[in-house]
């Protein structure tokens, strides 16, 4: 496996807040990541370049990330086999409902798979690109299954102040 298999793209840099979190989720569990801005609409030719030579790069999942209307993780999942998972950012117009949208209602044969708007979304992508590769990788399942025992066991039986 390439020492940086995941690929996480966002279409600007104001995405970074959001996406950021789906590097950090992959960097505590020890996955390399590749993080670059392209864009659909404003760098279309470095989309195909990065979707078409994505395979070859020796990436095996795509976590991409866009607000508005979000067409980034579609088109590059329209140029490659490798998985690619859409994070919808949460837009200041319609508060990423117009991204959501643009993400999940892929035709047939052209999937993405989106995870939720915002923060929530970026880390469950990072989580769920570390899931795909635990599946070839006993020493990374073991991480990904010690990173879930820790949040398990921080979730108290009763909420803080509660009587009884
Ligand atoms: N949705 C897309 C794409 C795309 O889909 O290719 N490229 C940029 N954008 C989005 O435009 C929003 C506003 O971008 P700016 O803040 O740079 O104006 C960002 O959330 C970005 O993902």
């Amino acid at each position: 496996m390439s020492s940086r298999p995941v690929a996480i793209v966002m279409g600007s840099q104001t995405d970074w807040d959001t996406m950021r979190h789906a590097v950090d989720v992959l960097a505590e569990l020890e996955v390399g990541t590749d993080v670059r801005i392209v864009s659909a609409h404003r760098t279309p030719q470095r989309l195909y370049d990065f979707a078409h030579g994505a395979v070859d790069a020796g990436f095996s999942v795509i976590i991409a990330g866009a607000g508005g209307a979000a067409h980034l993780p579609g088109m590059i999942a329209s140029m490659t086999r490798l998985p690619v998972l859409g994070v919808p950012v949460q837009s200041a117009a319609l508060s990423g409902m117009d991204s959501l949208l643009s993400i999940v209602q892929m035709p047939a044969g052209i999937p993405v798979g989106t995870l939720a708007i915002g923060k929530a979304g970026a880390t469950n992508a990072g989580l769920m690109a570390a899931a795909i590769l635990a599946n070839q990788d006993a020493a990374l399942a073991a991480r990904l299954d010690g990173w879930r025992a820790i949040r398990t066991a921080a979730v108290t039986e009763r909420p803080e102040g509660a009587e009884g």
